[in-house]
């Protein structure tokens, strides 16, 4: 009895998730051009601010494609101004690895029209290293549940991130919202970012 509620209690919850990824996936579609600029140009300067009042060194990031949140030029600023920039290898349905972003010419074409590192592979325990973790989002809401591309990646991840690393959510404005559709697996972040808010900490 207990094992079919389950079942249909989480099948019900999977199918909230992908409205969801519908409905954000297509409001994200429909932005201009000069949105999209100007909310990336806002993400970076609000993100490298934020990380100027800290002391953290080692940033976990992400190379945005399609119209996920953030920008090439934001990796690069973060190298620029010193930060040691991780970005994910998958490697099946393990728990992701990371390797060092070295400038544009460091990234090659990856499945799923991703972009990754071709520089030596770390591991997946690099992420301990990170004082922070930028985490790509399709939204997430006031308790820090977060609704991602639907594989479970960053939920095997983020565990293994230290205890006191600052997890942010890289979402835009309208994504961050009051109650998200939560699951037991879902890893909660310890912030959001967005382009006109910054950084907000979230009570995990
Ligand atoms: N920029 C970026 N990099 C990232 C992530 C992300 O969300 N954004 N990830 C966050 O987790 C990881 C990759 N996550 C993925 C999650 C799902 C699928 C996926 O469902 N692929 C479909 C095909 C999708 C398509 O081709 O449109 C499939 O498996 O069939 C792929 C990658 C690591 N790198
Ligand atoms: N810790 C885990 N170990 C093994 N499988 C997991 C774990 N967490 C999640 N999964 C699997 O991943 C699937 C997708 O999870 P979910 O919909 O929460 O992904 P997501 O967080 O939106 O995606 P992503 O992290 O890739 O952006 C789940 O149905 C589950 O089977």
């Amino acid at each position: 009895m207990t094992t079919l509620r389950l079942v249909t209690l989480s099948a019900d919850e999977l199918n909230r998730k992908e409205q969801w990824r519908r409905r954000l996936g297509s409001e994200r579609d429909a932005l201009t051009e000069r949105t999209r600029t100007e909310e990336n140009r806002a993400l970076r300067t609000t993100i490298i601010e934020w990380l100027s009042e800290t002391r953290i060194t080692t940033v976990c990031a992400y190379v945005p494609v399609g119209s996920e949140p953030g920008s090439p030029e934001l990796l690069d600023s973060l190298v620029a101004l010193g930060h040691r920039v991780l970005l994910p290898v998958m490697a099946g349905r393990n728990p992701l690895e990371w390797a060092a972003y070295e400038g544009p010419d460091s990234l090659r074409r990856a499945t799923y029209g991703l972009l990754e590192p071709s520089t030596p592979h770390l591991g997946a325990g690099a992420i301990s290293e990170a004082g922070a973790v930028l985490v790509p989002a399709l939204a997430v809401d006031r308790r820090g549940v977060r609704l991602g591309k639907g594989a479970g990646f960053y939920d095997r991840s983020l565990p293994l991130a230290d205890d006191s690393a600052e997890l942010a959510a890289v979402v835009r404005d309208s994504e961050f919202v009051e109650e998200l559709p939560a699951e037991a697996h879902d890893v909660r972040v310890t912030g959001v970012m967005t382009p006109a808010s910054g950084f907000t900490r979230l009570p995990v």
